[in-house]
């Protein structure tokens, strides 16, 4: 288990500064939220932590290494990312198989045939997916190999980019619960992203409102249900998600 630290992040895309300053700590094992609404930069910090994209100031430290300072194998080993839409995230003409073989290959890993197995039987799956391609799976299924792909070099920290908004209301609590139980059982620290104040209430202990690239607050769940939150714009967040709850 290793503890991420995020320290005075800033980027400027071209005139643009989408974040000017963001500062946060994930304790190792925690499951930490980034919310906002659309925009307001929370896929960004994730991509600037994961080092898809490199030119920004500031420090990201996961354990006491700093992200700059590893190599590409090593990140890789470190951390890893799941995205969105497990359809746009897996290659259409490539098997599970390989999906899954390429990373153990590249990190020189032995035990191949067992690795793929055990990941995916960790996420649910049988050994019979390995001959599947994306377009012979369900969504939820898809979901579940970018998940396996995301374990196999069995890393330490997951940055979860709204995983299940792309899927199926019916299955997004199964992928859910999944990455729920994997945490507890492999002790990994997550950082996740979601627009949905639900789902990261589910899965979090403590979240960051996000607004306009800042930071405006960081709570935890006893704050939502003590209406603790102190800045006015968590405050209507907040409440836009109580009553959108009490709608449906
Ligand atoms: N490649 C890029 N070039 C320039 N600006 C970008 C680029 N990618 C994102 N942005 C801008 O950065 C800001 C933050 O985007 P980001 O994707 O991090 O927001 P988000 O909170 O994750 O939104 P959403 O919930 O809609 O995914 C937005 O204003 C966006 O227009």
């Amino acid at each position: 288990m290793k503890p991420v630290s995020v320290k005075n992040l800033s980027i400027t895309l071209g005139a643009a500064q989408i974040l000017p300053d963001v500062s946060f700590d994930v304790a190792a094992g925690e499951c930490f939220g980034l919310v906002g609404e659309s925009g307001s930069g929370k896929s960004t910090v994730l991509r600037c932590a994961s080092m898809l994209w490199s030119i920004w100031d500031g420090e990201v430290r996961i354990g006491d290494q700093s992200v700059r300072d590893m190599d590409v194998m090593e990140r890789c080993r470190t951390l890893q990312m799941v995205f969105q839409d497990p359809y746009g995230s897996l290659h259409p003409r490539q098997s599970v198989r390989t999906v899954l073989s390429e990373p153990l290959a590249i990190h020189g890993l032995d035990n191949r045939q067992d690795r793929m197995k055990a990941a995916l039987s960790d996420v649910g799956l049988p050994s019979e997916f390995l001959d599947r391609f994306p377009h012979q799976m369900s969504g939820g299924q898809r979901q579940r190999v970018a998940i396996a792909r995301a374990l196999i070099l069995e890393p330490d920290v997951l940055f979860l980019d709204e995983p299940t908004s792309a899927l199926d209301v019916s299955v997004q609590a199964e992928i859910l619960n999944l990455l729920a139980r994997l945490r507890q059982e492999k002790g990994f620290t997550y950082i996740m992203v979601s627009h949905d104040l639900a789902v990261v209430d589910h899965m979090c202990e403590r979240f960051a409102v996000m607004q306009s690239g800042r930071i405006v607050e960081v709570l935890d769940r006893d704050d939502i249900v003590a209406n603790r939150a102190k800045e006015p714009y968590a405050r209507e967040l907040i409440g836009a998600s109580l009553a959108y709850e009490q709608v449906v």
